[in-house]
């Protein structure tokens, strides 16, 4: 599904940041991504939906090799990937329920309203449809994020310091959510510092914990 074969990653100006990197997210896979800050983690989950082309090595979405593909290719492999980015933007403008549906918009595609009103139910966002993004908490905020990101029902989500700047109790909500997603078949990256939420989630889904540490990537031992 997303494979990278010995990977490296630097910007430029700079070493690398990555390097040689080989992982696979099989479908229906259920991973974190932990590590120090400025390790790389946002730089491999942009790495992992096309944002990034290695500087060396190969990486694969669906089975293309991401040097050879078109930006017509990427955008196509984007719509089979649903990324909760770190530092959620919304368009200030409109409400949550317009924010939500964007990607529709944006693709081209349309949905049966009850289907977004259900995906609101489903993340509890019920009570704020109308609502504008600045008027919402960080949980909610992090929620309509979710929210977006699988509208287009991707087959992978991405999703970069989900619980960032929410509490304890938000924290296992929106994890409830991707475990969720994954009990449906969806192949699940988490990249996150907080190891009691790897703890928490290896309680009920099978997960497997990637470090980067010095650039490279290693699979995590039980003792978490
Ligand atoms: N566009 C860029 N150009 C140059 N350097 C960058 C760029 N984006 C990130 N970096 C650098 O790459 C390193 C890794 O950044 P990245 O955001 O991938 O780390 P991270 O592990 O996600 O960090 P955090 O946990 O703090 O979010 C940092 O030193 C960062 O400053």
């Amino acid at each position: 599904m997303i494979e990278f074969e010995e990977v490296s990653y630097g910007y430029s100006g700079g070493g690398a940041l990555l390097s040689d990197v080989s992982l696979k997210l099989a479908p229906g896979s259920f991973h974190f991504l932990t590590g120090p800050s400025g390790a790389g983690k946002t730089t491999l989950l942009k790495l992992c939906y096309g944002a990034l082309v290695p500087t060396q090595g190969r990486a694969t979405l669906f089975g293309a090799d991401v040097r050879a593909m078109t930006r017509d290719d990427v955008a196509e492999a984007r719509r089979r990937i649903g990324v909760v980015h770190q530092d959620v933007q919304f368009l200030d403008h409109m409400n949550v329920v317009e924010n939500v549906a964007l990607p529709l918009m944006v693709s081209g595609r349309t949905t049966d309203v009850q289907d977004i009103a259900d995906l609101l139910e489903w993340v509890g966002l019920t009570g704020q449809t109308d609502a504008l993004p600045p008027e919402l908490s960080g949980g909610e905020r992090q929620r309509a994020a979710l929210a977006r990101a699988v509208i287009l029902s991707p087959e992978v989500i991405l999703a970069d310091e989900p619980t960032g700047n929410v509490d304890w109790e938000m924290s296992l909500r929106l994890l409830q959510l991707l475990v969720e997603l994954n009990r449906m078949g969806k192949t699940v990256l988490i990249a996150t510092h907080d190891m009691n939420l790897i703890r928490q989630a290896k309680a009920q889904v099978q997960a497997r914990v990637l470090r980067i540490s010095g650039g490279r990537v290693l699979l995590a031992g039980a003792d978490l």
